[in-house]
């Protein structure tokens, strides 16, 4: 049975391939299918054909068919994903000899801010409780958002414990000012990095509070040199104070993802602190939970230490997407106390395709939740 939104989509194709009708049927009907975010909504597999990312499509006389793609976000990984999961189906349900597959990006921005126009979106990393792995959720969606193809950056906000430079291994490295004004990032793993943790030691940044550490903190956002980013993230202090409240609403934020881990305590804090985001307006594009199950390292049994469900149940109760779950595994620990994230230093480790797997996700939700969130805002604007 062919739905009316794969004639759609095959109404769209026939506007600029030239491929026999039946063809086009069979391509609409897979990739309407294809679930790209299995376990959840399957949400982008409705825009896979519509949103016209597949920018070139041609079909030669030998039966090679080549698709063209062209991504607002950076989504390499999936499309790998989705080459590997569809390639077999699609050229035995066409008849194909082969499948050429062409991938590029230009990621879209969409609320550039005057005083920092190099950086396209702002993601800010948030938990309601301290030591749930925020920062090593940070550092690991940088390294995983630059294997996506992402220019990448990481802004080191958390006052109370300025970890970012320890994890990438640029602990000790001092800041330079090229015009005594502003500060040249320090590049870790071709991620520009700014963390108060080069500014001062760990003891003076304990005494920074409210309007002060608010203050300085939107200094080091807009008085760092940085290069061109598609993403800057943010390690954003843990908790639900004023401090994050002032950060929230006066940086120009894409979006704000909540780490925490299954267990009650940390949810009720993840609790206050989408109410909190929510009660100020910060978009919120979902949760991420960490140390989901613990992996034995000698024999690779899985438990659920901090319970079972906790995020599912946070994600229904709010309404907010669940954007991954991460295993707590020891390697983890380890590279970040070596300086070097899990996914640089482990590539094909469960825990790496997790973090792929969670940034591939978040850019292409970010993309979606901006580009309808930009929409409303000229309708709104129009009806005025
Ligand atoms: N998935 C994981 N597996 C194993 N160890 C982990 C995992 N996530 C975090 N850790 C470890 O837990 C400790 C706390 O993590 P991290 O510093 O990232 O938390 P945090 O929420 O940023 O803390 P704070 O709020 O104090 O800044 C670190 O030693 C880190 O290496």
């Amino acid at each position: 049975m062919i739905d009316k939104s794969i004639q759609n989509n095959a109404n769209f194709l026939s506007h600029f391939i030239e491929l026999p009708a039946f063809t086009q049927l069979q391509l609409s009907d897979i990739f309407s299918n294809y679930h790209t975010f299995s376990q959840n909504t399957g949400i982008l597999s409705h825009c896979l054909l519509t949103e016209r990312w597949l920018i070139n499509c041609i079909l030669d006389t030998d039966n090679n068919l080549l698709l063209e793609w062209k991504f607002p976000f950076a989504w390499q990984y999936g499309f790998k994903k989705m080459q590997e999961d569809l390639n077999e189906t699609l050229i035995n349900r066409l008849g194909l000899n082969s499948i050429s597959w062409r991938y590029s990006h230009a990621i879209e921005a969409f609320n550039i801010n005057k005083s920092i126009k190099s950086i396209k979106h702002i993601l800010a990393v948030s938990s309601g409780k301290g030591g749930v792995g925020k920062s090593s959720v940070t550092v690991n969606l940088a390294a995983a958002l630059t294997k996506q193809g992402a220019k990448v950056g990481v802004l080191d906000a958390d006052i109370y414990g300025p970890s970012i430079p320890t994890m990438f291994g640029t602990e000790g490295s001092k800041l330079t000012s090229p015009d005594g004004q502003h500060m040249q990032p320090i590049m870790a793993y071709n991620i520009a990095t700014n963390s108060i943790g080069y500014l001062s030691s760990e003891q003076n940044a304990m005494i920074w509070r409210g309007p002060m550490a608010s203050k300085a903190l939107i200094q080091l956002l807009e008085e760092t040199l940085w290069p061109d980013l598609d993403y800057l993230i943010i390690d954003m202090p843990p908790g639900t104070g004023d401090i994050q409240i002032t950060l929230g609403q006066k940086i120009p934020l894409s979006s704000s993802l909540i780490v925490t881990t299954p267990q009650d305590i940390a949810l009720i804090d993840a609790r206050k602190g989408i109410k909190m985001f929510n009660d100020v307006n910060v978009p919120i594009l979902g949760i991420i939970e960490n140390m989901s199950w613990h992996i034995c390292s000698n024999c690779g049994h899985a438990e659920s230490i901090f319970g079972v469900d906790g995020a599912h149940k946070l994600s229904s109760e709010f309404a907010v997407e669940l954007l991954g779950q991460i295993p707590l595994h020891i390697s983890v620990r380890e590279d970040l106390d070596a300086g070097c994230p899990t996914v640089i230093a482990r590539e094909e480790t469960d825990v790496s395709v997790a973090f792929l797997s969670l940034s591939e996700k978040i850019s292409a939700l970010n993309y979606l939740k901006c580009k309808s969130m930009t929409e409303k805002h000229i309708a709104i604007t129009q009806i005025d």
